[in-house]
């Protein structure tokens, strides 16, 4: 479905993502751990297109075909859905317009009512709140996944979904991550929380902007327990590391 091939990002400079290889089949979960600064939203904003965020070389191929020159609008098109970190550019419309504007010239499979049910909040005290600051940090999230079940995405870039959210509700966002699998997409997950990685079917240990890993979740969740937490070089990957893939 989605290959990335040897791509490296570089800002102001500095190289952020280096040669990095990963492949998502069809229906895949692959969550991304990685220490603060390891390039992970980089990753996501770059696999979105956005303009800031070019390749400097490599190559992003969807169902076998280069995308790295589409623009986000068109990665879009294909069912590429990033959620962001902040809804901030919806500021105003209501949550109802909000959650609609995904869905606009589809048959959707969940109204935003459903939408909202299925994170945990209630469409009749929220379908008319309004996208601004009198959100909590933990509701803007909630409903940010929202707007990515509404627009049933072929691949759900979610970055950190789970920040800012209390372990209660953790459940409303692994129920769904299940939901969009259910629905025919794969999801890139970028989680610092082990419970929400060990959902994946494989995950990628990322340091310094390279990967250490591909394997089994709980294969990467070991080496980013027994040597990414206790580094003191955050962000040096030790020689022998590199070469761990
Ligand atoms: N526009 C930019 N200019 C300069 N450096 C940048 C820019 N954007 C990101 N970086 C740097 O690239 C590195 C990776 O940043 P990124 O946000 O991708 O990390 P991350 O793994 O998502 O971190 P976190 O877990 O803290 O969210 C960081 O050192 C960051 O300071």
């Amino acid at each position: 479905m989605l290959e990335l091939q040897h791509i490296a990002v570089q800002k102001n400079g500095t190289p952020i993502l280096m040669q990095v290889d990963l492949r998502i089949a069809a229906q895949e979960i692959h969550s991304i751990l990685g220490r603060n600064g390891t390039g992970k939203t980089t990753l996501a904003y770059s696999l979105m297109g956005l303009p800031d965020y070019a390749l400097n070389a490599g190559d992003i191929l969807w169902e076998g075909r280069s995308i790295t020159n589409l623009s986000v609008a068109e990665r879009a098109k294909l069912g590429i859905t990033l959620a962001w970190q902040e809804p901030a550019r919806f500021e105003g419309l209501s949550v109802a317009e909000y959650l609609h504007l995904g869905q606009q010239g589809k048959k959707a499979a969940f109204s935003p009512a459903q939408c909202l049910d299925q994170v945990g909040l209630d469409p009749t005290a929220y379908l008319a709140r309004t996208v601004d600051a009198t959100l909590s940090g933990g509701e803007r999230k909630r409903i940010e996944l929202a707007a990515v079940l509404a627009m049933q995405p072929r691949l759900a870039i979610l970055d950190e979904p789970d920040s800012g959210i209390d372990a209660l509700s953790l459940d409303f966002i692994k129920g769904v991550i299940r939901t969009l699998v259910r629905e025919g997409a794969s999801i890139l997950l970028i989680t610092h929380h082990e419970e929400v990685a060990a959902m994946a079917d494989r995950a990628s240990v990322l340091c310094a902007g390279r990967i250490l890993k591909t394997g089994l979740p709980e294969e990467a969740t070991r080496l980013f327990r027994n040597h990414c937490q206790p580094c003191r070089h955050v962000n040096e990957p030790e020689e022998e590391l590199i070469h761990y893939v």
